[in-house]
Parts: structure tokens; sequence; C-alpha cells
């Protein structure tokens, strides 16, 4: 495509990404996407069952963070998908829309047109989920769980969890539920999929394994993008453009391109200190079992079927916990245990710490989520673990499955072993969010239309624009804000449908 022939490019095809690039399209505009991974078919990412094989892959970033003060000085693995699909093509599918109260947060942050109201029409156009009808993205409900999931959910209702039959469209998250996973017939459907690949060469200009190094500025318009391909240096013009990078690729394609924090920068094309700032993300701490017998995986789905939404204490508006649960044991490197078992993953949905990323030297960026640097966050892992522990001591798993407990087992006999334990195996639960926030603070980068702050021509539309991380998954929300985009874009809100 040559330059005068896009009216936007959009950087990233990912969740969001995928979704912007579909709806311009479909409205008549010609559309430039630049990708840095590849597009091609990959059985890996197909099945369900095979996405512990993509981890530390061609097809992840790999980042890592720098060493966590309040993690043991631990470096902490990210993935990131780095192919057309993005961090859809990498995760577990589970599809969790979130608590109406994240949305609505945002919207008394300053944000008209984000409170559940207004998104719950666009969650329901992406999944169809309480329409009758079907959405763009088929959302699995129904399928026959893994036995040994049956076993963990009737385990958390003997430790006094509700059943939850459905945690997207119940009257509240609470209880422990059955998930429902973004897969068509086995397969995982991505957002490039199923939004994305319809409309190539009918609107849409991939351009994979095309590395955006920086966005081209005259004064304050971006008015296209450079890009590094095979090794070549590419660029485009085009009136607009919508950043889609993720939580990650964004804020650095942004402090890359000068705009950011101008002390920190040395100086910067456009100030806006918030970029990189408010890092949040959701932490998981293994709690794991040996079983009697090997639990059988089923084709076709991933092995974790099964999650839970709770809360760590009273007084708490919305829950702050989300374990979920896998059919395996998902040893860290310095644990060791037989190959038979399952892991209930203690999950923080709700964490107060934030951090940041910034530019280094080097080719990569700085990346420091100061996990645990907030006290009320090791409560509440702390109190994820403890009902963790419970399910697994329940009749319905130590008799069934002849559960015994081996992490955190004798590491965590009091308190203070419980709080070094989560510690030192605190994992990301691969949510990471909130870089570019949108709103209207001195710390905000795009504004309610998801417009960046003193910048012309210049959007961003990902998981990086939420003001505050959503209570669950970031998958659907992301794809909600890539319609979103589309619809400020187009200058309208589009009904249902
Ligand atoms: C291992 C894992 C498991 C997860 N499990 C779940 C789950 O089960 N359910 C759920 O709801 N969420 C899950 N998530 C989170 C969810 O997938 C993400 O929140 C969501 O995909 C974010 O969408 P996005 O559009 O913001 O970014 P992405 O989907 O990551 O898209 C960003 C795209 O931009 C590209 N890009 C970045 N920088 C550049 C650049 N400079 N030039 C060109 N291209 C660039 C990337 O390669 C990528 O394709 C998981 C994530 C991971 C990694």
């Amino acid at each position: 495509m040559s330059d005068d022939q896009a009216d936007v490019i959009v950087v990233g095809a990912g969740s969001a990404g995928s979704v912007v690039a579909r709806r311009l399209a479909d409205a008549g505009l010609r559309v430039l996407v630049v990708e840095a991974g590849p597009h091609r078919e990959a059985p890996e990412v197909d099945d369900p069952a095979r996405m512990h094989e993509l981890w530390n892959s061609p097809l992840d970033w790999g980042f890592r963070t720098v060493p966590q003060e309040h993690a043991h000085g631990r470096s902490l693995h990210l993935p990131r998908g780095h192919v057309v699909g993005g961090s859809h093509a990498l995760n577990a599918m589970i599809w969790v829309r979130g608590n109406p109260a994240d949305y609505d947060r945002w919207a008394a942050l300053g944000n008209p047109g984000w409170s559940w109201e207004d998104v719950r029409p666009v969650f329901e156009r992406i999944d169809g989920l309480g329409t009758g009808g079907p959405g763009v993205l088929d959302v699995l409900t129904g399928y026959r769980p893994d036995p040994v999931q049956c076993s963990i959910v009737e385990a958390a209702q003997e430790a006094g969890l509700p059943f939850n039959p459905d945690y997207n469209q119940g009257a509240s998250q609470d209880g422990v539920s059955f998930m429902q996973f973004t897969i068509r017939g086995h397969t995982r459907l991505t957002t490039a999929r199923a939004y994305l690949e319809p409309v190539l060469g009918k609107g849409v200009t991939l351009v994979p394994d095309a590395r955006a190094r920086r966005l081209l500025l005259e004064g304050r318009r971006c008015v296209g993008v450079e890009w590094t391909r095979g090794g070549r240096l590419e660029r485009a013009r085009a009136g607009q453009v919508v950043l889609c990078g993720g939580a990650i690729g964004s804020p650095v394609l942004l402090l890359r391109s000068g705009i950011g924090d101008a002390d920190a920068l040395g100086g910067a094309a456009v100030h806006l200190p918030g970029v990189g700032r408010n890092l949040q993300d959701h932490w998981l701490v293994p709690v794991i079992a040996s079983t009697d017998r090997a639990p059988t995986l089923s084709r076709g789905l991933p092995h974790t079927q099964s999650h839970l939404f709770w809360r760590s204490g009273p007084g708490l508006e919305v829950p702050d916990l989300q374990p979920l649960h896998f059919g395996v044991p998902l040893y860290e490197p310095w644990m060791h245990g037989p190959p038979d078992g399952l892991s209930l993953m203690a999950g923080l949905v709700r964490p107060e710490s934030k951090g940041e990323i910034r530019l280094s030297d080097g080719a990569e960026p700085l990346i420091d989520p100061r996990v645990l640097s907030a006290d009320a966050d090791l409560d509440a892992l702390c109190a994820a673990v403890r009902l963790c522990q419970e399910i697994i001591a329940a009749p319905a798993l130590r008799e069934g499955w002849g559960t015994r407990e081996l992490y955190p087992g004798p590491l965590a006999v009091d308190e203070a072993g419980l709080r070094d334990y989560v510690r030192e195996s605190v994992v990301t639960y691969h949510h990471q969010a909130g870089t570019c926030k949108m709103g209207v603070d001195d710390e905000a980068v795009v504004d309610p239309e998801l417009r960046v702050h003193g910048v012309e021509g210049l959007r961003v539309a990902d998981a990086s624009i939420m003001p505050d991380v959503t209570t669950g998954n970031t998958n659907a929300p992301a794809i909600m804000i890539g319609e979103r985009a589309a619809d400020l874009i187009l200058g309208g809100v589009r009904t249902p449908g």
C-alpha cells in the first residue's frame, strides 16, 4: 500500500486492534494494519489444550519485569502475544465481561459513555450473550467439563461458596462457576480470526512481521507510522493512527515517539507525564495438591475450566479474588512433585499495587509492576491461598481424588510462612492494563473518546486505556474497547446486532 492509500493506520493486530480494523473497514475506510508478529498457521495456537507451549516461543514477546522488591527480588515473566491475534492467541480463552461496578467507576472518574449501561450493549454485540442471537465471537458454554473440574466445583461448594451458573449474566459474579470460552468447534477463536481475517484484502491491508519504531509527528499532529520489516525501514502516512499495541506495546511506542514525561525523556515532543504509569496487573499464587490418579483432560478444552469470584473480607463492594483451577500441577521451576495433581491458582483481581513502564538505554523497556508493594494485596492473596487450601481439603477432592496439599503445604505452617510463600511464588495473571489511562486528570493519556491528549490524529484503543483494571480477565474488556473506539472514530454509537 502506498502512502496515500490508507485512511487509518492501526498498530497491532491483537484483541482490540483486529476489532478496530474490521469495524472501520466495514464502514468503508481503507485500513493499514501494522503488526510486529507473524501471520501463519499455528496448530499450537489453534488447539486450546496446547497454550503452555506458547510461552517463551517466537510467538511470545517474552517480557520480563525488573527485579521485584516485594517478591524476593525475582524478575517475573510477562508473556504477550507476538503474532496476528495478539495476546488472544496466547491466552486461556476465558470470557469474563467484568463487574458492572468497574465500568460505572470509569464513568464516575470523568469518562462519559463508559458506564455499564453504556458498554453492556457493546458486549452483547460482541458475544451475543442474552440477546438470543449470535455475536461475532462464539462463547462456549454448556460443554462437558473434565471430571476433576466437577469435583473442584463441588469441593468449593462444600467449603461454603454458592454455585454461580453464569458469572457474566447472573445477578452477581460471586460464587464458583464453570468458565465460558472463546472457542469454536474445539479451536481457539481470536478476534483476528473472527473479525480481521474476513476483511483482509477487502479494505484492510495487513503488514505482518512489521515492528513499529515510532509515530511520525508534524508538530502536534500524528501523520503516520514508521516500522522495520525484514531489516528495512518502512513508513506510511494516514489521516488517523490508532495505537492497539497493548498495555506494554502502546506506552513504549508513545515514549519512543517523544510523547511522555518530558523530564524522564530529556525533552518531549508532547509532555504527557502519565504515559507508562498506572501499570496494574492481577496476580496468582499456586496452591498445588497431588491426586491418587491422573485427572483425565478433554481434547479441545483448556486445562482450566472452573474459577470462582469471592471476597477476602467483609465490606468489599465487589469480589477481589478470582482463583482459577487447573487439572494439572503447575509447579514453579523450584518446586518438585509427582506428575498427577491439580492446581488452584489463588488469584487477586482488585490490586492496589501500581507500577510503571519506562524506556531503558537498550532495546527492552523497564517494566516495574511493583507487585505486592501494597500490604493490602499481600493480605488478600493470603486469604485467597487459605480459601484454596480449604477447597483442596474438602471431601469431594480429599475423598474423591485423594488430594494431598504439596504447596504451600509445610512452607505455610504459620502466617509468616504463608506471607513468605506468597512473595516467593507470586506470578502474573497476565492482565496488564492502565498504562495509557483514559480520563481528564493530569496523568490521563487519552480523553474519554480515546484521543491522545495534546496530539491530533492519534488514538489509543487497547487494555492500556483502562483507568482501573477490571474485576476478572481482561480480554473481553479489551475487545469492548476496540468496538467503542471504532464507534467513536465513526462518530456514533451503534445499537446491538
Ligand atoms: C498467557 C496469557 C493468558 C491470558 N488469559 C486470558 C484469559 O483466559 N482470558 C482473558 O480475558 N484474558 C486473558 N489474558 C489477557 C488478554 O489476552 C489481554 O488482556 C488482551 O489480549 C489484551 O488485548 P490488547 O488488544 O490490549 O493487546 P494484545 O492482544 O496483546 O495486542 C497487542 C498487539 O500489538 C502488537 N504490537 C505491540 N507493539 C507493537 C509494535 N511496536 N509494532 C507492531 N505491533 C506491535 C503485538 O504483537 C500484539 O499483536 C491472557 C494473556 C496472556 C498473555
